[in-house]
């Protein structure tokens, strides 16, 4: 699970922040500008707490007490976004098995048992630029499991898309949410996709 205490600093932006949940899928909410999207960054190692520490299942990821500021490369953060970033220039299968890694233990989440999670079976040849919004999200999403995360982070990743397309969505977050068994944190405004997804609410007022 996730353990967060750190004070952040963007620009003129300044705030403490302290996420201590046993919940192992906390929903993050709060109004445009409170820092939703700066505290993901936090946790994968995109910006760097003026002081706290992060910790996801005891692995300790920062702590400015300590002198622990893990590189963002190592901390096994699986990150979707509201677009889906996809690489144009790689079919779906290359997009998939782009940030691949062998975890130390062993990988996780092998490529065939995550694209039928997915269902994305019948995309694997097709190039990412005419694939719909809700069906690139599933890409993005088989994308960060294969990097074998320790966490998935999701910054609004429905909010891009029309309400039919969420509505299709919202069925694979929860299949990933039951199955793969991650700690999730999860960005979002809207109160019904939190209901449906979330175990617990953290607001940032
Ligand atoms: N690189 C930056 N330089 C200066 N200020 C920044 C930077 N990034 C973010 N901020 C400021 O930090 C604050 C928090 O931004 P953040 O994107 O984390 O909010 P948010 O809660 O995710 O908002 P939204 O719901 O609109 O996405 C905002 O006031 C923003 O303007």
């Amino acid at each position: 699970m996730l353990s967060l205490d750190v004070q952040l600093r963007r620009g003129r932006f300044e705030r403490h922040v302290r996420i201590e949940d046993a919940a192992r899928v906390v929903a993050l909410t709060g109004p445009s500008g409170a820092g939703k999207t700066t505290v993901l960054n936090a946790i994968a190692g995109l910006v760097r707490p003026r002081a706290g520490h992060i910790e996801v299942d005891g692995r300790v990821l920062f702590d400015s007490a300590r002198g622990i500021d893990l590189p963002a490369h190592r901390r096994r953060v699986g990150y979707v976004f509201q677009d889906a970033r996809l690489f144009p220039h790689l079919d779906v299968r290359g997009n998939l098995l782009y940030g691949r890694h062998a975890a130390a233990d062993g990988p996780r989440f092998e490529p065939g048992t995550v694209v039928a999670l997915l269902g994305i079976e019948a995309l694997l040849a097709r190039p990412t630029a005419n694939l719909s919004g809700g069906e690139a999200q599933r890409v993005a999403i088989g994308r960060a499991l294969l990097s074998q995360p320790a966490i998935l982070l999701f910054d609004e990743p429905l909010s891009a898309l029309d309400q039919a397309r969420r509505k299709e969505l919202i069925p694979y977050l929860q299949r990933v949410r039951d199955e793969v068994r991650l700690p999730m944190l999860y960005v979002s405004h809207h109160a019904e996709e939190v209901q449906q997804l979330a175990e617990a609410t953290h607001r940032l007022d």
